[in-house]
């Protein structure tokens, strides 16, 4: 971190959002690439150039099951008057060595099996009688239970025009062709590229491992019994899979109890397994609130450009907020406020873009509309705050669910949108055009 040094400091000094989420964006850097296995690598970016090493198909091979023949001795073929020829064996998907085709003769063929030396087109088994002579077949019969089809004669009742049928030799890519670009985000398809050009690893940048943990001596874990006064520990599994859903490898550490050298030691033992570390709760202003005071000195503080700072957000929800980086290593660290919707929105709008840029992605952010509101009532909002209310999007209009408070998670279940309600504006009403944020 951090410009904190450069920015005018005061006691109401608010920093914006931009400014916050700018801070943060200059400090993380992409990971650096290593080999993966290439399941591994779904949804990692591409750091290599991926040239093609063998042409796809790497060889002619039949598109449908049927008969692989000669051109003019199914020339003029029909039901009244068929092509009557000698079937000379099968061929297999993987056969290596293919029985050769002279005039007269079939080769009995399956669909991916390499077109036989001899043979210039392939005929559909629906087109024949199967070797049955009993009309148009609609299949083969199986091997097991007639081997006599892989011989006999087969009645052909149509013509096939050369290489009908035949999937050519590198008609899909050929050899020396780019795969995939350096950048490409490993999906599906691509990852089925590269399975079928050989590749067993790729080199990416590899998802960040993200360790969340929360504070707090009021919190239990669900699944258990709670005590009075006590309360579920929901913010660990909202940020653990909110990580997940962008791109991380995620570990969810149980609650810590509100003590600082507790919280220390922890966030000491998880460098090791961390690229970004993500703390919930203990940043406001109240006796307990221990998470500042353990993070001025987690592990070596007397490095240049370590430790957290804490400051004061122009939004809502989401005011107080810490970050910087930890360790030896410079760990970048968030601490996020203990409200479960400040948590999560402050997840949505700093904690997935870090996590994203550490990908080496640059796609940051969620994707935002313009949008109707449709309400009862008018939006307010506080002057000098952006605001970020919980809403669902359809068909161009957003709905607000639940209220502004910060306690509302099951309002936040409902939602699929964050309705931004800009700094300067202090109320927003029905009918009125918003911003929103699709949450996916
Ligand atoms: N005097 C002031 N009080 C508060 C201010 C302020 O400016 N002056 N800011 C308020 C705002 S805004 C927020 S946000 C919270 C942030 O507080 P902390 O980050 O210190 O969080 P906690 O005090 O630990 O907890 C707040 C709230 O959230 C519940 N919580 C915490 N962790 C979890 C969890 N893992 N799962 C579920 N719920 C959790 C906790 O029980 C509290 O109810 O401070 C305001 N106060
Ligand atoms: O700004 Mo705190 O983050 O609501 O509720």
């Amino acid at each position: 971190m951090s410009s904190a040094a450069t920015r005018p400091a005061g006691p109401d000094d608010l920093w914006s959002v931009d400014e916050h989420l700018d801070d943060i964006l200059a400090t993380v850097r992409p990971l650096e690439p290593i080999e993966l296995q290439l399941l591994d690598a779904q949804g990692c970016v591409l750091v290599e150039n991926v040239t093609v090493p063998v042409s796809l198909p790497p060889f002619d091979n039949s598109s449908m099951d049927g008969y692989a023949v000669r051109v003019a001795d199914v020339a003029g073929a029909s039901e009244e008057f068929p092509a009557v020829l000698e079937v000379v064996g099968d061929v297999a998907a993987g056969a290596a060595d293919p029985v050769r085709v002279g005039p007269g003769q079939a080769a009995r063929i399956m669909t991916g099996a390499p077109l036989p030396p001899g043979a210039e087109t392939v005929v559909p088994v629906e087109w024949t009688d199967g070797g049955l002579g009993e009309g148009p077949a609609s299949g083969m019969r199986a091997r097991s239970l007639a081997p006599e089809g892989a011989e006999g004669q087969v009645h052909v009742y149509r013509p096939a025009e050369a290489r009908a049928h035949v999937r050519a030799e590198g008609s899909d890519v050929r050899a020396g062709e780019l795969a995939l670009e350096a950048g490409t985000v490993l999906g599906a398809p691509q990852i089925a590229l590269l399975a079928a050009i050989g590749r067993g690893t790729v080199r990416v940048r590899p998802r960040p491992r993200v360790v969340v943990l929360s504070t707090g001596s009021e919190l239990v874990q669900p699944g258990e019994e709670l005590a009075p006064g006590q309360i579920y520990d929901s913010n660990s599994f909202a940020l653990t899979a909110a990580a997940r859903d962008a791109g991380a490898i995620a570990y969810r550490v149980g609650a810590v109890a509100d003590d600082a050298e507790t919280l220390r030691t922890t966030i000491e033992d998880q460098l090791i397994r961390a690229d970004l570390l993500v703390t919930t709760g203990g940043v406001s202003v109240g006796a307990y609130d221990v998470v500042k005071e353990a993070l001025s000195s987690v592990g070596d503080e007397d490095e240049a450009g370590s430790g957290v700072e804490f400051r004061r957000l122009a939004m809502q929800p989401g005011k107080p907020q810490g970050f910087g980086t930890v360790g030896p290593d410079h760990t970048p660290l968030l601490a996020l406020p203990g409200n479960p919707v400040s948590s999560y929105v402050s997840f949505e709008l700093f904690v997935r873009p870090a996590i994203r840029a550490l990908m080496g992605l640059t796609g940051l952010h969620r994707p935002r509309t313009r949008a109707t509101l449709k309400a009862d009532a008018a939006l307010r909002s506080p002057r000098g705050r952006r605001q970020f209310l919980r809403g669902r999007y359809a068909d161009g209009e957003v709905t607000p669910v639940g209220g502004a408070g910060s306690h509302l998670i099951a309002a936040l279940a409902k939602a699929d949108a964050l309705i931004v309600v800009p700094e300067d504006t202090e109320s927003v009403e029905p009918g009125g055009e918003v911003e929103v944020v699709l949450l996916g």
